[in-house]
């Protein structure tokens, strides 16, 4: 059924399937994972409950997440052919095609050769992801060969401390865990749709994810964290940003990380990470991101009814954890992989090939005329 209020160009508001594993803006503007809303689980639980709950359907009790987070460590490692292709891409290279690469790559190595073998290569992708990005930056960007079978205890700790060279503060190691559960799942974003159409020709698990990646790329998704973080860090003050969005608002142009396909009224996880991107900030010493970004929300609210969504303020909170830019959007990665090999898990248990129809709008039938005469 269509959905009048949103209208049907781009599938919005068209039910394209079905799913037990989230609900967006059902109650307007709620979020919840396998039934349990996502600001419960972002204040109390780690990131890791949260991929083991949306790879077996239930949260771990203390001996299954204990042993989950064991098996994650041990699968650190990355194989040499990989580090090898990773060592020869350029740093000038997006960090998302390198992700995009990294995770062909691994399905070149290890392929998944039976359905049956999807747990242990989703639990791979998990473990390597923040290895692949922050191998190759640090190789092209410092020249370091980084050692990535770190002992930390998180995914977030393990990309922070190989980033830095050094173990994260609990404070930064909270927020990675808040991050990873904001970003992990929800229901049939455009790299989800990705990940089941391509399932959904029974393909396997690294192609999936691989295109998942490609589609989660773009500004208009994944992207806009980085998008907006290059936006506000142009602005020097509150009112340089409200001068700055009314000129942007004028010329029509879009202010990435506002606005939503699904929520009407606010995306529920900017609360929670304008929160986490406050304390950094205090923490940082230097307000003026967060003020500034405070200040586009009141403008974009006051202007055009926008709300930000996920990605506005996860681009200061990730910058005042000394996270460069271009990695924002891979960090995504590291956590909706979950959400996209939970869905792929899903269209197998009950597949059809995806194959919608199109209305034609080309010209009407006619003969080839002969190549002299075109
Ligand atoms: C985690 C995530 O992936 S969240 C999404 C991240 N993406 C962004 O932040 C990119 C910026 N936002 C956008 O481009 C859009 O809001 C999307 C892609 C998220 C949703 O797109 P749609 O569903 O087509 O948006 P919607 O139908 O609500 O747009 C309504 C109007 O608001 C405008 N609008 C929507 N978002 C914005 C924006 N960020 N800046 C300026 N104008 C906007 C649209 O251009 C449209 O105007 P029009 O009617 O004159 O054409
Ligand atoms: O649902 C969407 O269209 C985009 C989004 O917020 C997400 O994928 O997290």
């Amino acid at each position: 059924m269509v959905d009048k209020a949103l209208g049907g160009a781009g599938l919005r508001g068209q039910v394209a399937g079905q799913t037990a594993l989230c609900t967006v803006g059902q109650s307007g503007s709620g979020l919840t994972y396998y039934g349990y809303d996502i600001s419960e689980l972002a204040a109390v639980a780690e990131f890791e409950e949260v991929a083991y709950l949306l790879a077996h359907g239930e949260l771990p009790n203390a001996g299954q997440l204990a042993e989950y987070k064991a098996r994650l460590k041990q699968l650190r490692k990355l194989p040499q052919a990989l580090k090898d292709v990773l060592e020869r891409i350029p740093a000038s290279a997006h960090p998302m095609d390198v992700m995009r690469t990294g995770c062909s790559m691994l399905g070149n190595l290890e392929t998944e050769a039976d359905f049956g073998e999807a747990d242990q290569h989703i639990e791979r992708m998990l473990a390597l992801f923040p290895a692949i990005v922050v191998y190759w930056y640090r190789f092209s960007h410092d020249g370091v060969r980084v050692e990535t079978d770190t002992d930390d205890d998180s995914i977030g700790a393990h990309f922070l401390h190989m980033l830095h060279d050094k173990k994260p503060s609990p404070l930064h190691e909270k927020v990675m865990h808040a991050s990873l559960i904001l970003y992990a799942e929800h229901e049939f974003n455009a790299s989800t749709f990705t990940a089941r159409v391509c399932a959904s020709t029974l393909s396997d698990i690294h192609s999936c994810v691989t295109g998942a990646i490609g589609s989660l790329r773009g500004p208009l998704h994944g992207g806009a964290n980085e998008a907006a973080m290059e936006l506000i860090e142009t602005m020097q003050n509150p009112d340089e940003a409200e001068q700055t969005l009314l000129g942007m608002l004028e010329r029509k142009e879009k202010i990435m990380g506002f606005g939503h396909a699904v929520y009407r009224e606010k995306d529920p996880r900017n609360a929670i990470i304008k929160q986490w991107s406050e304390k950094l900030a205090a923490e940082f010493g230097d307000s003026r991101l967060y003020d500034v970004s405070v200040r586009c929300e009141e403008v974009m609210w006051r202007e055009k009814k926008l709300f930000c969504n996920a990605d506005f303020f996860h681009a200061s909170a990730y910058h005042f954890m000394g996270i460069p830019t271009k990695l924002f959007t891979p960090i995504f990665v590291m956590s909706r992989v979950t959400g996209w090999t939970a869905h792929v898990k899903e269209q197998r248990a009950n597949n059809r090939i995806i194959r919608p129809s199109a209305d034609y709008t080309g010209p009407a039938p006619r003969p080839v005329p002969p190549i002299a005469e075109r």
